[in-house]
């Protein structure tokens, strides 16, 4: 099977060396010349996997049509920002019949459309699987055992994807809750952000451990109001990348929350990153999708204020313990 992927970020270059190792002939579209170079000639992309040596037939390209020509499974790796963008552009080079992945995680900011939405929209005609869950670009390069999902209605679509990827030390399970496995993987992003500010404010351990099991119990929440299935959250997609992001030294969205925990304001804590850190304009988008559905999303609210409003951490932290007293299930 020809594979290709569309970003060469860390996940995307990640996951193209994934397929490329299990023998599948495996194109990487990267926007950077500078990519498609260094993973030619020497097997590496040191802008944004740096020290990682990538499976020697991995092949890189520029070139949209070039790259997916013939390509039976196309993975999607793009920034949600960008994703429709990117797949728009090259729609037309698609091959009938050919399966589409994303392993983009957010929520499209001006459509609120998850990311499944935004691909089958701009490339109509083809089965979409959601990849998802707790999963380091760095480590799954480095071959440390990782689990994710890949979700999709048809089942046949989301086992192709299984099979593609699949490996000793990268196991794939199948879902058809992709509106859980979606929102699970963008808003824990959100999640990361606030617990990065916590540790920020260097609150301890106790806050951190509340904030994820309030986040968890938000991102249910809306999920189940759009569809989704509660279990879906207890799984991978859920409390899986959930924890890996909230608690991994690895993550982006957790350090930039860090930054603004210690003081800094949302520009600087991002200025002069290359690297993408979802949870910031997603935590717009889920802002925006809890209003619209009418869900109560207090950790998602206040990390919004402290992000676009300037409310100062200490004060969102003091007014969610303050909040009215409630049983924890109701
Ligand atoms: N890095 C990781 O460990 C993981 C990342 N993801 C998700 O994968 C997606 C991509 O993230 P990374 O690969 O980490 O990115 P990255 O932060 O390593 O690199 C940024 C990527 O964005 C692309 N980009 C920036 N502006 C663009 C534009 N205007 N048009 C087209 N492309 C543009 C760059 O070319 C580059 O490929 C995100 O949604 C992220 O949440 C998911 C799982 C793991
Ligand atoms: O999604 C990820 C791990 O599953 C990567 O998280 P960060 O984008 O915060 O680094």
């Amino acid at each position: 099977m020809r594979c290709t992927v569309v970003g060469g970020g860390a996940w995307g270059t990640a996951i193209a060396d994934r397929l490329a190792r299990n023998g599948l002939a495996t194109i990487l579209w990267a926007r950077e010349t500078d990519v498609v170079d260094a993973v030619n000639s020497r097997h590496e992309n040191p802008r944004f996997l740096p020290t990682i040596a990538l499976a020697p037939n991995l092949v890189a390209s520029g070139d949209m049509a070039a790259a997916l020509h013939g390509a039976q499974l196309v993975v999607y790796a793009a920034p949600s920002h960008v994703l429709r963008t990117v797949v728009a552009s090259c729609a037309q080079h698609i091959a009938p019949g050919a399966v589409l992945s994303v392993a983009t995680k957010g929520i499209e900011r001006e459509t609120l459309a998850l990311m499944t939405d935004v691909v089958g929209e701009a490339a109509p005609g083809h089965a979409v699987v959601a990849v998802s869950g707790p999963s380091f670009a760095a480590e799954v390069a480095q071959g440390q055992p990782t689990a994710v999902v890949a979700a999709c209605a048809h089942h046949e679509a989301a086992k192709l994807v299984q099979s593609a990827m699949s490996a000793a030390a990268f196991r794939v399970y199948t879902s058809d809750d992709v509106v859980g496995v979606e929102l699970g993987g963008a808003l824990k992003n959100v999640m990361a952000v606030a617990t990065g500010i916590l540790d920020g404010l260097g609150l301890g351990f106790n806050p951190r451990a509340a904030l994820m099991t309030r986040g968890l119990a938000e991102m249910t929440r809306l999920g189940v109001a759009l569809g989704a299935k509660s279990d879906t959250f207890a799984g991978l997609a859920g409390l899986g990348d959930l924890v890996l992001t909230c608690t991994g030294a690895l993550s982006r969205n957790r350090a930039v929350g860090v930054a603004i925990g210690q003081g800094q304001s949302l520009e600087e804590a991002l200025a002069g990153k290359d690297s993408v850190a979802e949870g910031v304009l997603n935590t717009q988008s889920a802002k925006a999708l809890a209003d619209k559905v009418g869900v109560e999303m207090p950790i998602v609210d206040a990390t919004h204020r402290i992000l676009f409003d300037g409310w100062s951490p200490r004060d969102a932290v003091a007014e969610l313990m303050a909040r009215e007293l409630r049983p924890e299930r109701d």
